[in-house]
């Protein structure tokens, strides 16, 4: 009579609810990972979101073998893997920690099934600070702009304070068979695209506090002047951790507020992480419908076929753009400014649909998740809540001069790129994206 934990977007021991309900099963844990590519719900990771799964998988793997759990690792529809555990094991319960985008679907009907069959199915906050319906306007709705969202956030009870790991953690006695995780080819051998990813990058749950401890300690104090700057390093690098659960929302929170350091200005950067999260929970097809009506109609450019390709490889002829697109190639990351400049240049200098850049980023980002990704997407295209405006486009020449005065960053990742042919003219890109957006506004 086991308890099954089924780990999800929440790679680790530290705060973590389901792990510690699960604990106190005095017959002992099975730790159940479910790779799940096959659920309708469930979008299926991107590659450089697949190089980190692995790397974070083993990190878990290698936390609870000091517990002498093993990692429990399977492939297929949750649903029907979850059932078959369930059987093998004879375990009575499930515990998980909740997910608030289109998977909750899954959970819920997963939920049903399982105590239908008199096995109950327990599901915990901890992956955001406050939980989607606690925080809603005067009509009961969810809040259309951030800073009245987040300004309810701060008058709400703050977050609970992290759980420790569970003092107690033993193996349930019958341990299900484990897939193998190189057979999973979440780092295909050719081509190793992602070979640079090992220099920038340590994934895992130790990695994500030293890394948290370090920025409170150097940076925090310089973050509000210079995390525009991308040659800077002035922010966390926290994202990638945070989007695979390595260290929880509460857990930076009430460490940074312990810190004694002036913290708000980081802190309402994961309100913003809530804010969208809030929101995919709210429109769970957040990244296949542009959530302001009138851009179903917009005139997205077709057959750009060459230009996006430029754009994906780094090679539009801007500096910053070339830069950020090849720093993301290479790393699975690229900075929050350059990649608000290299969205507005899709979406308004090429006029391309935000959804091909989101879908771009998806299997290009360490960091991709299924809430910041499109809704950060369609603030920059203009048709997302509380969005920049469309005719707001961002001069990739002037936002250069600005955040890279020095050409350190641009010099780092795309030295060539002044010498290339640019693909599109902005003044002229810009008027027409202005004529596109009139067409629509009435
Ligand atoms: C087009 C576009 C796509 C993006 N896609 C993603 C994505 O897939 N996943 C992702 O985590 N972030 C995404 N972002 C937001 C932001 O760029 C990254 O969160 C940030 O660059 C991560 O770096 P950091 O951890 O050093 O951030 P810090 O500045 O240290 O901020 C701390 C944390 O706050 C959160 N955060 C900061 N800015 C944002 C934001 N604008 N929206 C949501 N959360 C934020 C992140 O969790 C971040 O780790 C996107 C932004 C744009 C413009």
């Amino acid at each position: 009579m086991v308890a099954i934990t089924w780990f999800r977007d929440d790679l680790r021991l530290a705060d973590n609810a389901a792990l510690s309900a699960a604990a106190k099963d005095p017959d002992g844990i099975v730790a159940l990972y479910v790779l799940d590519d096959e659920t309708a719900e469930v979008r299926p990771l991107g590659s450089a979101a697949r190089w980190w799964l692995h790397e974070s998988l083993q990190q878990l793997e290698r936390s609870l073998a000091t517990y002498s759990i093993p990692l429990i690792l399977r492939r297929g529809p949750a649903e029907q893997v979850l059932t078959e555990v369930v059987s093998e094991v004879g375990a009575t319960a499930v515990h998980w920690n909740r997910r608030y985008g289109a998977a909750r679907a899954l959970d819920a009907r997963l939920k049903e099934s399982l105590t239908a069959r008199g096995i109950t199915a327990h599901s915990y906050p901890g992956n955001l600070l406050f939980e989607p319906w606690t925080v809603a306007n005067s009509s009961g709705d969810p809040y259309a702009v951030y800073s009245a969202f987040w300004r309810a956030c701060l008058s709400s009870p703050e977050p609970d304070h992290p759980l420790p790991i569970p003092t107690t953690l033993i193996p349930g006695g019958q341990q299900p068979y484990s897939e193998d995780l190189t057979a999973w080819n979440l780092q295909p051998v050719t081509p190793r695209w992602w070979n640079g990813f090992h220099d920038r990058w340590v994934p895992g749950e130790a990695k994500a506090l030293e890394k948290l401890t370090h920025f409170l300690e150097r940076a925090v104090t310089r973050y509000h002047e210079e995390r525009d700057f991308p040659a800077r390093s002035a922010t966390s690098e926290l994202s990638p951790h945070l989007r695979f659960g390595e260290i929880s929302p509460r857990t930076i929170w009430h460490i940074s507020r312990a810190a004694n350091q002036e913290v708000e200005v980081f802190l309402s950067e994961l309100g913003w992480r809530e804010f969208a999260w809030h929101t995919a929970y709210a429109f769970p097809d957040l990244h296949q419908r542009s959530l302001n009506q009138k851009y179903q109609d917009f005139p997205w450019r077709k057959g750009a076929g060459d230009e996006v390709q430029a754009w994906q490889r780094g090679n539009t002829g801007y500096g910053i753009v070339d830069a950020g697109m090849r720093e993301l190639w290479q790393t699975g990351f690229m900075h929050n400014r350059v990649r608000m400049v290299a969205a507005s240049f899709l979406t308004k200098n090429l006029l391309v649909d935000w959804r091909v850049g989101e879908e771009w980023f998806w299997d290009t980002l360490v960091d991709a998740d299924e809430a910041s990704n499109p809704f950060n997407w369609q603030w920059v295209a203009g048709c997302g809540r509380d969005a920049s405006p469309y005719f707001r486009i961002f001069n990739p020449q002037t936002q250069q001069k600005k955040f890279d005065h020095d050409g350190l960053y641009v010099n780092c990742w795309a030295p060539e790129s002044a010498n290339l042919e640019p693909v599109v003219d902005l003044s002229h890109s810009r008027s027409e994206a202005l004529a596109a957006y009139e067409s629509i506004r009435h």
